[in-house]
């Protein structure tokens, strides 16, 4: 699939700005703070009705404005016809509005089903010093993707882990056995889908990491699946049961899961270099993208955020590079656009410039 026009009003710095893209690569330069962010913020707003940079709406409305209005047109496959994607937010009813040809739209995720958006972001490439929380919710995400019985899976454990807490905070323990049985059961398979999909993400990452960072020796990826992996979560709730009575909560279980990434045993965000760590959550995100479309058909739109900070001319080619045989359209943006644009057979350039306006570089 991939996004044909956008229209732009009264979002972040933009007043009004009407963009044509490219169907595969598109790269938007300009200066820090001329809103090439902003562009890939709408963007991603379109399809999942968030920002991925503030959880507040409101901050997204042009100063002094009352709303603002995206609207996009786009095509699902080469053979099928355009379609449009109108969608806003408005300060002062609080209200989102999305209207899919010509239709209201109440459910959020048709639309992310429809236009699926995977951002890279400055927050994405810290992947290795993120907390394992955040690690565990990109691994989530892709479980989600890839096995559709998981978001029954996933809620259930989660009722179950709220209710132990509960029950541990309160102390009632006639009610305990019978909530571990159930957590027990909910996740366990909530374990062994994440690992199934962990093994296919580790090969991936670990097939990239040769290719694009074969200097790197040593970097092992590994599954902690929260608890010692010698004991079974029953045994491991017979054991911690004083241990989570007076504690008030769960203290070891799925909730704790992690990705280990380690170089010649020691923890990777301790040694390697910010360039290096770049890289590496790049493979995670290109792995994720592939793993993606294996299992769904679907290729996402992605957007790579400051693509080329930190990364050494040689690098960037080879990612370009690799970039240039995918089937997703992506949106790139860079401070430098000769560092970029040159390395891209069919590519449209676009200037975001200070003033609000952005200037298609291509026509
Ligand atoms: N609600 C708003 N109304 C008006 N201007 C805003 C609003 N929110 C942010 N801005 C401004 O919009 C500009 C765009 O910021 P953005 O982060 O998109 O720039 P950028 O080109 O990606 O910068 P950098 O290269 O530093 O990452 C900034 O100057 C910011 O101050």
């Amino acid at each position: 699939m991939f996004i044909k026009q956008l229209k732009i009003n009264g979002f972040r710095c933009f007043e009004s700005v009407d963009l044509v893209f490219n169907k595969q690569i598109n790269v938007f330069y300009g200066n820090n703070g001329s809103g090439k962010t902003s562009v890939l913020e709408a963007i991603y707003w379109l399809s999942t009705g968030k920002s991925f940079r503030s959880k507040k709406n409101k901050v997204l409305i042009k100063h002094n404005q009352t709303e603002f209005i995206l609207f996009s047109t786009f095509h699902k496959g080469s053979d099928t016809g355009i379609q449009n994607l109108g969608a806003g937010f408005n300060k002062t009813n609080q209200k989102k509005s999305i209207r899919l040809n010509h239709n209201n739209v109440s459910n959020q995720s048709e639309i992310a089903h429809l236009i699926p958006v995977v951002s890279i972001d400055p927050d994405s490439y810290l992947l290795i010093d993120q907390t394992p929380n955040f690690r565990r919710s990109f691994l989530d995400w892709l479980v989600f993707h890839v096995k559709p019985s998981y978001l029954n899976v996933w809620t259930q454990t989660t009722r179950c882990h709220r209710q132990l807490n509960a029950l541990f905070k309160t102390k009632q323990f006639t009610q305990i056995d019978q909530w571990q049985e159930q957590y027990v059961n909910f996740a366990t398979r909530l374990n062994t889908s994440r690992f199934e999909v962990f093994e296919k993400l580790k090969l991936k990452v670990e097939q990239k990491i040769n290719q694009f960072i074969p200097e790197l020796d040593g970097f092992t990826l590994d599954y902690h699946q929260g608890w010692n992996k010698d004991l079974s979560l029953s045994e491991l709730l017979i054991k911690e049961k004083d241990k989570n009575i007076s504690y008030g909560n769960l203290f070891s279980g799925v909730h704790k899961m992690d990705i280990k990434c380690k170089v010649n045993s020691t923890a990777a965000q301790d040694i390697l270099s910010r360039g290096q760590k770049k890289m590496i959550s790049i493979m995670f995100y290109l792995s994720f993208i592939e793993l993606l479309t294996e299992a769904t058909g679907i290729d996402p739109v992605v957007c790579l955020d400051d693509f080329d900070a930190e990364l050494d001319v040689n690098k960037t080619s080879l990612l370009c590079e690799f970039i240039n045989t995918t089937n997703n359209q992506i949106f790139i943006t860079t401070v430098d656009q000769h560092k970029i644009s040159s390395l891209f057979d069919d590519v449209g350039v676009f200037h975001v410039k200070h003033d609000g306006n952005i200037e298609s570089i291509s026509d």
